[in-house]
This record gives structure tokens, C-alpha cells and sequence, in this order.
């Protein structure tokens, strides 16, 4: 059967409402996740490890038995024995990808730093950056393992100094993967709990008798899971919304068909929600694409979840010129965003929003996900607008740090006096004006 995959052309002249439809969750699946999550997290808050064990069972289809939640914890012994046991090349590659995020995110390190001045008259003012205290990193698993999730969470908090990295990743059908403990183990993650979903990010921002709240909860996730971090918000800090997987191509027509499918596939296969879109010129090319797409699909492990993906979210746009094509990209702010083009560097230039920008054709997605070094947990749902790649920033704090000298508060103690009555605030300004000698009403 052939692929059912949108195809619209931006001379449409519903061509924006068609848009529009195709990036926004329907809205009754989005209100029913909602709402299934919203009453987890309420269960999880008033029972705590009680409820954790019923949903983890109920979906994961893992019973805690009697050990009750102890069953869920990955002890440091079997980290380190998954690592010991993997295969060379499973090891070599994740020990090389860690190699690469970690000189990455230390990069980042080093953009963040303390600063302070000095001012004439010996007031000192600066910024001071710490580490969170204990953090929780979401891994996802529920229709695949993510080891490499593991690192990009894990590094750039260990690089950041965080004390304390509780990891929670699903197990279905209590299925541990050797290549996610080892990678734990690798990033030197702090304790791994086997749960997920809304359930896992309650228990980590509420806390249960058994998992102590966290100060923020990072990392990638399906729909339930983004929804409940976006709830539990204000209670924890998160990192930003990275939902289902998107992906969005520019192609000027220069590239192998067969790599543009390839890569469209490469994000359709997380889930059936991931959204997969090319944005081209050229109609004929468009039509190569297409044929790529049917050729390739049946060859594909997971070709169900990709022909629900591309037939549910995917699109195959024909654009007036990669002018235009740069514009809408503006629009969509996707998560990923390759420059399959000649000269991709001139129309990255004309790219705002995008979590990440792959240029040229060499630059596949699927690098990023794994090995070159930038995080890849990063924005979805037109996030990119506002919300950037999980960096070393996450899992650091500032604090404003103010030294004022006795000269500096007879100066600083008048203007912040009549700012003070402005504002009807009379304790505020005798606070200050107690501290600026010979200020009427102090007693001298
Ligand atoms: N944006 C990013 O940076 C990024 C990175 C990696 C993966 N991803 C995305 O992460 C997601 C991973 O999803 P996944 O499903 O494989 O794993 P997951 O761990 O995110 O979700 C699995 C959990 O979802 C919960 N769940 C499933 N069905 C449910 C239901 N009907 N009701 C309540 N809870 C339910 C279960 O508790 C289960 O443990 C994919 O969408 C993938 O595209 C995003
Ligand atoms: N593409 C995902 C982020 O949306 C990350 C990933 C991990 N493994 C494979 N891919
Ligand atoms: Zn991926």
C-alpha cells in the first residue's frame, strides 16, 4: 500500500491553514493526554511509591512485588557490569560519543563563568554561578532505548557539578537494556530508578517515601511525558518542552532522493506522533522523494510507526524558492532542521528558530542524535522559538552578588530612599537613608 503522506504547495491559497493543522496536535488527543496526566500526577502526590507501582505496572506491565519500589533501582554493581560486558565496538562507540559531548558541553562550561567589578567607590557587583544540588534526567523507553539520551542528559549535569543525577527511564515489561546501564555508568549517573512516564517525573518532583524531590527534571520524552513536565513546572524547574521528534528538510533538489527519505524516516521512526516535513522548490524532485519514500518504507523495521508518523504528521511542501522555504522554517521552528543545499551557510542565515541546524548533505540528523558532540535533547512544538538545546546552563543557577562600601550607601541610600516613598514603601527607604549619614530622621 502506498504511503499516505500530505503533499501541499505554499501557492495553495488555504496553503497556511493547512500548515497550521499539520503542526498542531489534534487537539483531542493532546486534551485527553492532558488529562489522563493530570490525574497521574495528582494520584502520585496524594500516595506517593503506592501509585508509582500501580501505573508502573499498569503500563510498563512491571509489578514491583514484594520487594515494593526496590525493585526498580538499578544497583551501581549491575551499571558497572553492563559496562564490563558490552561488546568492544558498543562500548568503543558510546565511550567515543560521551568523549565528543562531554568536550562539547565543557565549551559550554566555559561561556558561563563568575564576573564581578569594582566600582569608584569600592562597591563590588557581580554574578555568581552554581550547580543545582540533585537533579532528575527523564531517559525515554518506552518504544525504544536511548543510551545515548543517557549521556546527553547526564554529562552536561555531571559537567555543570551537580551532585546528585537521579536518572528514571521505563523498562516495559521490565526489559533492562545493557547499552543504557552502561552508559549510565559512563556518564557517572548518581542512582537509576526503572520507571516511567508522568508517574516517573510525579515521583521526581513531588518526592515518595522512597525518591527524594528534585530540584529540576530534564529530558526527552512521548506526549504523556512532555504534558507532565509542563504541569509539574513551578513546583520543579525544567529544561523546555522536547516532546516527539521532528525533523524538517530545505532541499534545493541537489541531494540523493534516497538520503532526504532516509532522513525523513530517521525522526518518523521514534513515534507515531513525531512529525517529519521536506520544504523544496522543485516539484520533480519532490516526486523523487516521494518514490524513495515508497521503495525504501518496506525494507524498514519500523515502518508501522513510520507510515502513522508520515501519513498522521508528515508533509511534502512545494515552496516558491528556499527563500520562502527559510521563511516557513521560521514558522514551523522544528526541533531539527537540515540545509540539504548548495551553499547551505547563506540560508542558515535567514534561520531563527530551529533547536538544531544541520547544514549540507553530509550533516544527516542522525549524527547529532548520537556523536557529534551538541546536545540532543532539544525543543519541540514550535518551542525553538523560545527554548534552546539542553546545555550546561540547565543545571546551573546564578545568584546576583552585591558588596556595597560605606561611600556607595550614601549615594546609592538617597536615590533608593525617593524611589522607595515613590513607591509607598517607608520601610524600604529607612532602611536605606539609616545607613546615609546625617539623612533627616536618623538619630545622630
Ligand atoms: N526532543 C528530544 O530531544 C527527544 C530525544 C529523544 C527522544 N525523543 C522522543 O521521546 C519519545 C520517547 O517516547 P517513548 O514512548 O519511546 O518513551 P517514553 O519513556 O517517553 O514513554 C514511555 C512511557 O509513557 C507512558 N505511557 C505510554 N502510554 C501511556 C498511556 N496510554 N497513558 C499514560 N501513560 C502512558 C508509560 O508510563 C511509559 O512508561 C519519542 O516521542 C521520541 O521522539 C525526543
Ligand atoms: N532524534 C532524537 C531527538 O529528537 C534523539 C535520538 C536518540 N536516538 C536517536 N535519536
Ligand atoms: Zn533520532
Amino acid at each position: 500500500m502506498p504511503l499516505q503522506i500530505a503533499k501541499l504547495d505554499s501557492a495553495q491559497p488555504d496553503f497556511k491553514r493547512r500548515l497550521s493543522a499539520l503542526l498542531a496536535f489534534e487537539a483531542t488527543t493532546d486534551e485527553s493526554i492532558d488529562s489522563a496526566v493530570a490525574a497521574i500526577l495528582h494520584d502520585v502526590k496524594a500516595r506517593g511509591d503506592a501509585a508509582v507501582l500501580e501505573y508502573t505496572n499498569r503500563f510498563d506491565r512491571i509489578p514491583g512485588g514484594a520487594a515494593g519500589m526496590a525493585a526498580f533501582d538499578v544497583p551501581q554493581s549491575e551499571l558497572d557490569a553492563a559496562l564490563a560486558g558490552l561488546p568492544a565496538a558498543q562500548r568503543g562507540a558510546l565511550e567515543t560519543a560521551a568523549a565528543r559531548v562531554r568536550v562539547f558541553h565543557q565549551r559550554q562550561k566555559e561561556e558561563l563563568r563568575d564576573f564581578s567589578f569594582t566600582e569608584a567607590d569600592g562597591t563590588v557587583l557581580g554574578q555568581r554561578v552554581t550547580p543545582l544540588d540533585r537533579v532528575g534526567i527523564y531517559v525515554p523507553g518506552g518504544k525504544a532505548t536511548y543510551p545515548s539520551s543517557v549521556l546527553m542528559n547526564a554529562i552536561p549535569a555531571q559537567v555543570a557539578g551537580v551532585k546528585e543525577i537521579i536518572m528514571v527511564v521505563p523498562t516495559p515489561d521490565g526489559v533492562k537494556n545493557q547499552m543504557v546501564l552502561a552508559a549510565a555508568a559512563i556518564a557517572g549517573v548518581t542512582r537509576v530508578i526503572t520507571i516511567g512516564g508522568a508517574q516517573a517525573v510525579g515521583a521526581l518532583a513531588y518526592g515518595t517515601e522512597t525518591i527524594a524531590a528534585v530540584d529540576k527534571i530534564v529530558g526527552p520524552g512521548n506526549a504523556y511525558v512532555a504534558a507532565a513536565k509542563r504541569r509539574v513546572f513551578g513546583t520543579v524547574g525544567i529544561d523546555m518542552i522536547a516532546g516527539p521528534s521532528e525533523i524538517l528538510i530545505l532541499c534545493d533538489g541537489s541531494t540523493d532522493p534516497d538520503w532526504v527519505a532516509m532522513d525523513l524516516f530517521s525522526q518518523a521512526e521514534h513515534d507515531e506522533l513525531a512529525q517529519s516535513i521536506l520544504l523544496c522548490p522543485d516539484a520533480a524532485y519532490i516526486a523523487r522523494v516521494e518514490e524513495s519514500l515508497n521503495r525504501l518504507l518496506p525494507g524498514m523495521t519500523r515502518r508501522d510507526i513510520i507510515r502513522v508518523s508520515l501519513g498522521g504528521r508528515g508533509a511534502l511542501v512545494k515552496v516558491r524558492d528556499m527563500l520562502e522555504a527559510c521563511e516557513i522554517a521560521n514558522t514551523i521552528a522544528p526541533e531539527h532542521l537540515e540545509i540539504s543545499a548548495e551553499n547551505p551557510r547563506r540560508w542558515a542565515d535567514l534561520v531563527r528558530h530551529a533547536g538544531a541546524i544541520f547544514l549540507g548533505r553530509f550533516s544527516s540528523e542522525s549524527l547529532g542524535d548520537y556523536c557529534c558532540g551538541p546536545n540532543h535533547v532539544l525543543p519541540t512544538s514550535r518551542t525553538a522559538r523560545f527554548s534552546s538545546p539542553l546545555g550546561v546552563y540547565d543545571f546551573q543557577k546564578r545568584s546576583s552578588m552585591l558588596h556595597v562600601s560605606e561611600a556607595g550607601a550614601q549615594t546609592l541610600g538617597k536615590v533608593a530612599a525617593v524611589l522607595a516613598y515613590g513607591e509607598g514603601l517607608q520601610a524600604h527607604a529607612r532602611s536605606a537613608e539609616l545607613r546615609v549619614k546625617g539623612a533627616a530622621g536618623n538619630a545622630q
